[in-house]
């Protein structure tokens, strides 16, 4: 329980002096951060010699700042190729054991999707660049700058001798982008001891939905993401020698990828929409009350068209409701120019994303039978091999648990306005592990904005959040805000923190 006013347990002015000061030592720092190729997408070498660059460096920052840290060896990721390649450490850092305050766990990525300038980049994605305000790079927001954000806010408190308010935890990994490879392993473990003690977790690693209005996040979708291979042999083809008489993968592998999906976003995967929670009034209001502008959402978003109309229907099928997704074809002629090749062996990558209460292994098997119907009625000669790569589950909170009581005060002292409570389209694979391993729930406190690009071109984070109401002036900002139920008594510790690179503009 809590008492609804009470007064922040420190003097917090002194806080916000200090970031005001020093944002431009933390942008800075961003800079040092964003310039490490912590690519964890594409196996090869050099990225993860970048990756396990970038922890060192955060297990580095850490310390410094007084935590007892640990870098917990993670083993190596065994590819589909026979390759091996290292899996960068995860940091298991922590600030303060007083058994009278609570703990706050912040978990955060510093892993990046790939980028690549010649992609449409207008600056280098690895040199934070920043335009009027905005922090051009990538990982800016997902997820270096709100991870550096929280350390950032630590540092502070240390900075200025100041009792934190509460025990901190940081778990740091860098292998998020490519599904927390190993990871549930490491929660296994650490379940009964990193973890013992711990009061809430925090996440900042999505978007608020508006320009304006800050967020609290309740629930992600999953994901299961597929390969479907089609082989003929390992070379490719020339089509003038071998067109005519073969039956071609990529045509075996266009009308598999085809059958996937109808023109309005509808899944054809028989089954597939069996176990998706049933719709209800009252949940129907839950996204009326959201604030997005969908004119400015399209516009932003440069999308002509969406396949709905209504705030509702687009909420709706962003968080409640399964997507199919296209990714990609590996082995196929992708170059400019006019190749007459036939590929001899090329690979579909597609995903669907999971809702409550859809279960991975069923979805496995709704997906394997299906390509398998598919496949049987072409009479292709080919070789056919389905694989789930990733099983990620959807995730939801209880809303009414005493950290969202607490983010939401927190974000009505910081902004004046109660944030809207959203859910998140894409999949954050720890949390689910947090409620279902570790049996603590989670907090999400989203610090980048609508249109910060996440894995796109020219991702970006905000220098400041500006508060509309207060227009050109520098913003407060959410830091961190935690409640502490440690004793059966009341214990409510409100802090908030200003910090650079948050929010929206
Ligand atoms: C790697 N991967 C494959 N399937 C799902 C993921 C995670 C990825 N996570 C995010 O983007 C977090 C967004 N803040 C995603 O949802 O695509
Ligand atoms: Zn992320
Ligand atoms: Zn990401």
């Amino acid at each position: 329980m809590f008492s609804s006013s009470s007064p922040p347990p420190v003097p917090l002015e002194k806080v916000f002096q200090y970031i005001d000061l020093h944002q431009d030592e933390f942008v800075q720092m961003l800079k040092e951060w964003v310039a490490i190729e912590s690519d964890s997408v594409q196996p090869v070498p050099h990225f993860r010699q970048e990756l396990s660059r970038m922890m060192a460096v955060a297990a580095d920052t850490l310390q410094r700042l007084g935590a007892h840290v640990a870098s917990v060896d993670m083993g190596s990721q065994q590819l589909p190729d026979g390759q091996s390649l290292p899996i960068p450490p995860v940091i298991l850092a922590e600030l303060g054991n007083d058994p009278t305050k609570a703990t706050v766990c912040f978990y955060g990525h510093l892993d990046v999707q790939p980028a690549d300038r010649a992609d449409g980049w207008l600056t280098d994605p690895y040199m934070l660049t920043e335009v009027d305000g905005k922090l051009y790079g990538r990982g800016a927001t997902d997820n270096k700058g709100p991870v550096l954000a929280w350390i950032n806010a630590v540092s502070a408190f240390r900075a200025l001798e100041q009792d934190l308010p509460v025990n901190v935890k940081f778990i740091i990994e860098g292998m998020e982008e490519a599904g927390s490879v190993a990871l549930e392993e490491l929660m296994e473990k650490e379940k009964d001891r990193f973890f013992s003690g711990v009061d809430c977790v925090v996440i900042s690693d999505n978007l608020w939905i508006s320009k304006r209005k800050p967020a609290v996040t309740y629930g992600t979708r999953g994901n299961s993401y597929f390969t479907v291979e089609v082989k003929c042999r390992d070379q490719d083809f020339h089509s003038g020698t071998f067109g005519g008489i073969l039956h071609e993968p990529m045509a075996d592998l266009v009308a598999l990828l085809g059958s996937l999906v109808d023109p309005s976003g509808h899944i054809l995967v028989p089954g597939i929409y069996d176990e998706v929670a049933p719709l209800t009034e009252e949940e129907v209001n839950t996204y009326k009350a959201i604030d997005l502008d969908l004119e400015e959402y399209r516009n932003s978003s440069q999308v002509a068209t969406f396949l709905f109309d209504t705030k509702e229907e687009i909420l709706m099928h962003l968080w409640r409701y399964p997507s199919l997704s296209i990714h990609g074809i590996e082995g196929a002629f992708d170059e400019p120019g006019a190749k007459t090749v036939i590929p001899g062996r090329v690979i579909g990558k597609f995903s669907i994303r999971l809702v409550p209460h859809m279960n991975v292994s069923v979805v496995e098997k709704q997906v394997t039978q299906h390509l398998e119907d598919v496949f049987s009625k072409r009479n292709s000669s080919n070789k056919m091999v389905v694989s789930m790569a990733l099983g990620l589950h959807p995730w939801i909170a209880n809303i009414n648990n005493t950290q969202y009581i607490a983010a939401k005060r927190a974000i009505r002292t910081v902004f004046g306005t109660d944030p809207d409570m959203i859910r998140d389209g894409s999949t954050i694979p720890i949390t689910k592990m947090f409620q279902d391993i570790v049996h603590k729930s989670v907090v999400m406190i989203p610090l980048g904005a609508v249109d910060d690009g996440e894995h796109s071109q020219n991702e970006k984070i905000n220098r400041m959040t500006t508060n509309e109401n207060k227009a050109e002036d520098i913003c407060i900002q959410l830091f961190h805000h935690s409640v502490g139920t440690r004793d059966t008594s009341l214990k409510a510790c409100c802090t908030t923190f200003k910090m650079t690179g948050a929010g929206s503009q």
